[in-house]
């Protein structure tokens, strides 16, 4: 990669902000530590020191959509103000190419007294551009906004999804060569959201580079190459867009507690007897964890847990045909599963999620949520369990991801012991009967109107 290729830099960045009890603390720490250091004496603190981020870097290349998440408290906002020269960061270095448009806090670039028309013309100064530019763009800016007569409104009468229109169509028509997104377009209505995305997949096409903050993880996957993952403040993890959501969602519903990543097995020690199987009753393996073997497998699938329970085996099949390439719309699927319990586990869930490929979930349901009898009855330390789980594949044509998950619960907590998250992936064939994701097994009946009636 040669140095030019970058559109951010980020390297080793921290920042510390300082909070204060008293605000005459505030002032000593302006005034006294400076006194002292020209003194040559001890320099005293008066604030309590808290790093919003630590040690962060990371690159976004020329025309790459890279996604932030991380819970509340992050640093995320922090991390692009820093970006966008809002905050000076207290170590590390920041570098940018081109130029830098940016949807940070609601409204921030916006004056609240003067009119949506002359903040327009404001932000467009701001973001380096001439009035006769800002003139042939405007209409432009105002119908994608489209907040009608509001524009020559006071931006202090405006709602906050007024607002947020305003701003995003002011950053996103100036062909900004970075735009930066913090979760700005999830104050919109849906109609809304879906034209700033479409605006935003223009914009990459032409090479905008952009950096996105939500929680709405599933955009993330749908429009990001790739992810970063904060947590307190230090980079969790960074890489394709899929695996970072699993974990950040792992992080948010999951147990705090770093998991013990775990690796599909040496394919050396598994089992490779050929064996006859039955879709009926298909042999299992309860002894090895063979389920990276089986056809169907994604070898992307993002596994963690705590190992006090391992899924071993999976068979599926679809009107007696075994791990079929593609099942037709509507076909009943019959998925089996082995589980071995590493110790005792009690009340087990498992947990069953279809995904499409963009990280859509179109289902979930778990054991629970079923009330499957007989649950209470497993999970002795060193038993195993079968599941078998039942489905018709009302989808549309295109490829999915089911996940599986074997759980517990401690008190609120969910304790995770085994998830493969993605972990197989299955083919809907083409079907001229329906579009879209779901066959809502719509009925419809037309009758002709005879008009003398
Ligand atoms: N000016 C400040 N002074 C002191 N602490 C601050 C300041 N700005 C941010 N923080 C703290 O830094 C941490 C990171 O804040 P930041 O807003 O970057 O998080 P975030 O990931 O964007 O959160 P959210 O998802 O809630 O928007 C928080 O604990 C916040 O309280």
């Amino acid at each position: 990669m040669s140095s030019d290729d970058f559109a951010i830099s980020v390297q080793d960045v921290s920042k510390c902000f300082y909070t204060y009890e008293k605000p005459s603390d505030r002032l000593k720490q302006s005034i006294v530590p400076r006194l002292q250091r020209f003194l040559g004496d001890k320099v005293t603190s008066y604030g309590k020191e808290f790093w919003a981020l630590r040690n962060v870097s990371f690159d976004v290349q020329k025309g790459e959509t890279v996604g932030i998440v991380g819970r509340n408290g992050s640093g995320k906002s922090t991390l692009l103000q820093i970006i966008c020269g809002t905050l000076m960061p207290t170590t590390g270095q920041i570098a940018t190419q081109g130029r830098i448009a940016a949807l940070l806090e609601l409204g921030s670039g916006f004056n609240p007294e003067f009119s949506g028309r002359e903040n327009v013309y404001l932000n467009g100064a701001v973001l380096g551009l001439s009035k006769d530019e800002i003139d042939d763009r405007f209409d432009a800016i105002a119908g994608f906004a489209d907040i009608g007569e509001f524009i020559d409104q006071p931006v202090k009468a405006y709602s906050s999804g007024m607002a947020v229109r305003l701003a995003f169509a002011v950053q996103a028509q100036v062909d900004p060569e970075i735009l930066i997104v913090d979760e700005a377009l999830s104050v919109g209505d849906a109609r809304f959201q879906a034209k700033c995305f479409e605006r935003l997949r223009q914009l990459k096409e032409n090479g905008t580079s952009i950096l996105l903050v939500t929680h709405a993880s599933e955009q993330v996957v749908t429009h990001c190459n790739r992810a970063i993952l904060l947590d307190r403040s230090r980079v969790e993890m960074i890489g394709s867009s899929r695996p970072v959501v699993n974990r950040y969602l792992d992080i948010l519903f999951g147990r705090e507690k770093r998991p013990e990543a775990l690796s599909p097995p040496d394919a050396d020690t598994l089992s490779t007897e050929a064996r006859e199987l039955s879709p009926a009753d298909p042999v299992l393996d309860f002894n090895t964890d063979v389920f990276s073997t089986r056809i169907g497998y994604n070898p992307h699938e993002y596994r963690w847990g705590d190992g006090g329970a391992t899924i071993l085996d999976y068979h599926l099949s679809a009107n007696g045909r075994e791990f079929p390439n593609s099942v037709e719309s509507g076909e009943e699927v019959v998925l089996q599963v082995a589980v071995r319990f590493n110790r005792m586990i009690v009340n087990p869930i498992l947990g069953f999620t279809l995904k499409t490929k963009e990280g859509v979930t179109v289902y979930g349901t778990n054991s629970f949520m079923l009330e499957c009898d007989g649950v209470q009855s497993i999970g002795a330390a060193g038993s195993h369990a079968k599941a078998c789980l039942r489905f018709a594949a009302r989808l549309g044509s295109g490829d999915f991801f089911i996940s599986l998950g074997l759980a517990s619960r401690e008190g609120e907590e969910i304790v995770p012991h085994d998830r493969r998250y993605d972990s197989l992936h299955f083919v809907v064939a083409p079907t001229p009967k329906l579009l879209g994701l779901i066959d809502l097994a719509v009925s419809m009946e037309i009758d002709q109107v005879n008009e003398n009636v």
